[in-house]
């Protein structure tokens, strides 16, 4: 009999960690084997479960990554972008698979995660939901029949507490989005306009962001021509999707080799 895979859950106290703890306490698919907070936080050595305010989960929070891994299959990791990519080379050495929901990565930061997926499997997405990653699909789609009378724009709303923006979602979109029209986002993208803008680009990508009380997460995708407008349309209401989400891929990630993944690989999309 194969035994659950144990997971370490990296930013333990923050919105998505607490939702991670929960939906792999519940699974019955996986163990939770460790969480992981920065040195000094207030939880560090107390139970996870008791410190989230529930009964004891038998897992003491620790700021120790590398012995917590150890003992890991796979870690879980929606923090922030320099601890992402301490966290992946130390993810790597144990090989452990490291599923990153982290946003806002810079280039610097992308190849840092590259260099550690040539050693272990990692599953890297902005969205981890299977209804973002469906749309993702279909921008990709309409995109590629439609020509550049058709104005694209991503907008997107969050909560007041998200720093990143455009979102790592907005992104997503937008790249499939060029991909379908034969461009990259580089070329494309135009993001948060003011003051004398000057008309829109023919074949710009736009990017809009909106911040404000405890919106999960919003996103539209217009392609906008005279006379007529299409919108595809993304609403999230419950973090646990993206917890679902990446429970689902670090199952996934056990049965395959050395590499970087995205959620379409982990859905077959
Ligand atoms: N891909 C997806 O599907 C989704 C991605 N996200 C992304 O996940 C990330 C986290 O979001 P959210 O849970 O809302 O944010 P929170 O701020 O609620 O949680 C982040 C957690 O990470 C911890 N952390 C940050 N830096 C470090 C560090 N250097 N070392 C150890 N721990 C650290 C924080 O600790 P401290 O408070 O001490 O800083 C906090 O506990 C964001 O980038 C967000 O965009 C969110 C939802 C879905
Ligand atoms: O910070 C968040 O909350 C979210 N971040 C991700 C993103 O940047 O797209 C995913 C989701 O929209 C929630």
């Amino acid at each position: 009999m194969q035994t659950m895979p144990g997971i370490v859950v990296t930013g333990a106290s923050g919105r998505m960690g607490q939702m991670l703890i929960r939906t792999i306490a519940a699974s019955g698919k996986a163990r939770l084997v460790g969480c992981l907070e920065r040195p000094g936080h207030a939880w560090l050595g107390r139970d996870v479960g008791e410190c989230m305010g529930g009964a004891p989960l038998g897992v003491r929070v620790s700021d120790d990554p590398l012995e917590a891994f150890a003992q890991a299959q796979g870690v879980i990791d929606f923090t922030a972008p320099a601890a992402t990519v301490e966290f992946a080379a130390l993810a790597a050495q144990a090989r452990a698979v490291h599923v990153i929901g982290t946003t806002g990565l810079e280039p610097g930061h992308i190849a840092a995660i590259e260099a550690a997926a040539r050693h272990a499997v990692i599953v890297r997405a902005g969205n981890m939901s299977l209804g973002v990653n469906l749309l993702v699909r279909l921008t990709q789609k309409v995109a590629q029949a439609l020509d550049a009378d058709w104005d694209i724009e991503v907008v997107e709303a969050h909560h007041r507490m998200k720093v990143d923006a455009p979102s790592g979602t907005a992104l997503m979109l937008g790249a499939a989005a060029a991909e379908g029209r034969g461009v990259t986002l580089d070329q494309a993208m135009v993001s948060g306009r003011h003051g004398i803008t000057g008309a829109r680009e023919r074949g710009s990508i736009g990017f809009s962001a909106i911040r404000g009380g405890d919106i999960v997460g919003e996103h539209d995708v217009i392609f906008a021509a005279d006379g007529e407008r299409i919108v595809l349309r993304h609403l999230a209401t419950d973090r646990g999707i993206f917890a679902r989400g990446a429970l689902r891929a670090v199952l996934w990630g056990q049965d395959q080799k050395p590499g970087h993944y995205d959620m379409i690989d982990v859905l077959g999309l």
